[in-house]
């Protein structure tokens, strides 16, 4: 499996069951996307919730989850209920409508089309993806709470790494040096640190190890 990252904006992603793991799943993609949940019976996170997510009590047979995903035209299908045959139908409904899968209740073989949901650190714009292949999900969701303490500020250090690029592009920096000074920026301690009381301190801190690069 390769790891992409998917912009799902303007897309309907069409999720069957709404227990916990189908709730989790739904509310995760409508960071993004629209999403529509069929369920007979909804988890608390997804009843309570002011959300854009659209929910419709439905319990379709395997022939109904077609019907279904004929007339959402997702571009995502999120196989979630606590029923295989159920699960394995809208696989098969989705992979021959050309559609993206997620089975949430196997692991282990895929077919092409179908994905796995990662364990995520974001940080916006910065975003890290965790899978274990399917092998331990729980290891995924332990790796990924360390890695939220290790990264933590990277937003902030990209947002400004970012626009000291640009600007040194501007300045018509050769690449060489363009390359040095920013990668200095990205490893400096420093930079971090500042990055924490504020942009501004970022950006001093940032502004003399760029200088100390240029003037070399
Ligand atoms: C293959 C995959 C398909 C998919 O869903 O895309 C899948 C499948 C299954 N998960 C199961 C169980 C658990 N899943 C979690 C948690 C998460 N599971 C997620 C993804 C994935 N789960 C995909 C592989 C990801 C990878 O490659 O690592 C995460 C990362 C993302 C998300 O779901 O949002 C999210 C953590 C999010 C976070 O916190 O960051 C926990 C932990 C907990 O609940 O505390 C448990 C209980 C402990 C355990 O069993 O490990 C079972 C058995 C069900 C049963 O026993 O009946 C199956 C089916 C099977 O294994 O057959
Ligand atoms: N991928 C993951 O991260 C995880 C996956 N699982 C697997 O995911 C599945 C769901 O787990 P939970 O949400 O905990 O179960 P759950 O029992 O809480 O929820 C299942 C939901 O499916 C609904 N449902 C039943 N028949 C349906 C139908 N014909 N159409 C639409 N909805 C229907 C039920 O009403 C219920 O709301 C299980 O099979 C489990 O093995 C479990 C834990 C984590």
């Amino acid at each position: 499996m390769i790891p992409l990252y998917h912009d799902l904006t303007g897309e309907t992603v069409l999720v069957f069951g709404g227990g916990a793991v189908g709730a989790r799943k739904a509310l995760r993609f409508a960071d993004e996307a629209r999403v529509v949940v069929v369920s007979p019976a909804f988890d608390e996170r997804l009843a309570g919730a002011a959300s854009d997510v659209e929910l419709v009590r439905a319990a379709p047979d395997a022939d109904g989850v077609r019907d279904w995903i004929d007339r959402a035209a997702p571009g995502l299908v999120v196989a979630a209920t606590n029923d295989a045959a159920v699960n394995a139908a809208a696989e098969a409904a989705a992979l021959d409508a050309g559609v993206l899968v997620n089975r949430t209740d196997v692991s282990g073989a895929r077919t092409a089309g179908s994905v796995v949901v990662p364990a995520t650190v974001d940080d916006d714009p910065v975003r890290v993806a965790l899978s274990t292949g399917g092998a331990s999900p729980a290891l995924s969701k332990a790796l990924r709470e360390r890695i939220e303490a290790e990264i933590s500020g990277a937003g902030a250090m990209a947002d400004l790494s970012g626009a000291l690029r640009q600007e040194l592009k501007d300045r018509d920096i050769p690449p060489a040096e363009r390359r040095e000074a920013i990668r200095r920026v990205v490893r400096s301690e420093g930079v971090w640190k500042a990055l924490q009381k504020g942009r501004s301190y970022g950006r001093q801190e940032a502004d003399s190890v760029i200088e100390e690069v240029l003037n070399r």
